[in-house]
């Protein structure tokens, strides 16, 4: 494994914007850990971007969507805009409004007795981030863009198909097209298994990208992680890593709980001191506290619940100090042990 690539490191200087330019110039982050299944990712949305497409990283909580699209973003090397999918969001949050009205005066008053007056108005337009991306040729990170309402993703179907940024309200002032600049590049990325607040993204949108579907990383790329993000050796981290796993498989839901679990527990022991192990009373409270908060029912016979997680332990312990000898042998935790949830007798 090695330590390369992204952070934003302040405004990029480009070609000044009409409105206002706020994209970033992404640089090397040491903490970024880029492992073989990383690589691999990254290679080939590169490999799409370079040929011209739009990428879209599509996968649950805490899979690294984001993280690796900033890192795709900087190996473009291009100034980068980032967007929050929103559900407040029109499309002119995206392309642009009106910001007001210009309106100018001529008096005429050659002849003392003849006073002419002209008045003219005209409506002043402000780009948004994707048109101010497009004209100027800047990558767009839109991070869980299926939070906005599709009809306000409508602008990127044209800039996807025709390199052609449509502006409705420009017409007739001869900018109601934009030709987006050849090196204009979109990154989208979205959680297939969020169901509140999201839409469903249009099939026509999703038919212009390229969806790289993305899951939990390999065990050793979550422990480099968790080492990289915590600082606590990498023993002790594919412990908490194991055991954060195993909750993930034998939990009520397969995404909970995620690589942020693993990084938070390790964070806590990283402060605290102390090994991964029953015997130290940081990394038991740790585990019950994050492991449990992040499984999403809590109800079911299935949930993570603080009894679970003491099971879990005592038997990673039983099994060679949790060395995570369950997590690679793909034995299961007996489901009838397993202590009933919050709330039952
Ligand atoms: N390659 C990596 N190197 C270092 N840290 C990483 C890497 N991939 C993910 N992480 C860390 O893992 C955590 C989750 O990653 P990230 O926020 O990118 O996931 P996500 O899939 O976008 O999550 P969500 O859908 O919840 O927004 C973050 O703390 C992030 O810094």
């Amino acid at each position: 494994m090695s330590a390369v690539a992204f952070a934003s490191v302040g405004p990029a200087v480009d070609e000044p914007a009409n409105g206002g330019d706020d994209s970033i110039a992404l640089g090397p982050s040491n903490a970024f850990v880029s492992s073989p299944a990383v690589q691999d990712i990254t290679e080939r949305a590169l490999a799409y971007l370079e040929a011209g497409y739009a990428v879209h990283l599509s996968g649950p909580p805490g899979t690294g969507k984001t993280t690796l699209a900033f890192h795709v973003a900087a190996q473009l090397g291009r100034p980068t805009i980032l967007i929050h999918g929103d559900h407040e969001f029109g499309s002119s949050d995206l392309i642009g409004r009106e910001s007001g009205y210009r309106k100018s005066r001529l008096v005429d008053n050659y002849i003392a007795s003849v006073v002419k007056l002209e008045e003219e108005g005209r409506a002043l337009w402000i780009d948004n981030r994707i048109t101010t991306a497009c004209r100027l040729g800047h990558s767009i990170i839109y991070d869980e863009f299926n939070r906005s309402k599709p009809e306000a993703n409508n602008p990127f179907l044209s800039i996807l198909s025709e390199g052609v940024l449509n502006i409705p309200r420009l017409h007739g002032r001869g900018e109601g097209y934009v030709n987006v600049h050849p090196r204009f590049r979109a990154i989208f990325t979205s959680n297939p298994a969020e169901y509140a607040g999201v839409y469903r993204a249009q099939d026509a949108l999703l038919d212009r990208m390229i969806t790289l579907h993305l899951g939990h990383y390999d065990r050793d790329t979550e422990i480099a992680i968790t080492t990289s993000k915590s600082g606590i050796d990498p023993a002790r981290a594919a412990r908490v890593v194991d055991v954060v796993r195993q909750c993930r498989s034998e939990g009520e839901d397969p995404h909970y709980p995620t690589l942020r679990a693993s990084i938070a527990i390790a964070r806590v022991l990283a402060a605290r001191g102390g090994e991964a192990s029953l015997s130290n009373p940081v990394f038991l409270w740790a585990c019950r506290d994050i492991l449990s908060q992040t499984s999403p029912n809590g109800k079911s016979d299935r949930a993570v619940s603080p009894a679970f997680i003491d099971l879990l332990l005592r038997r990673f312990e039983g099994e060679g100090g949790g060395d995570g000898a369950a997590a690679r042998s793909g034995r299961r935790p007996e489901r009838q042990a397993a202590p009933r949830s919050k709330g039952g007798k």
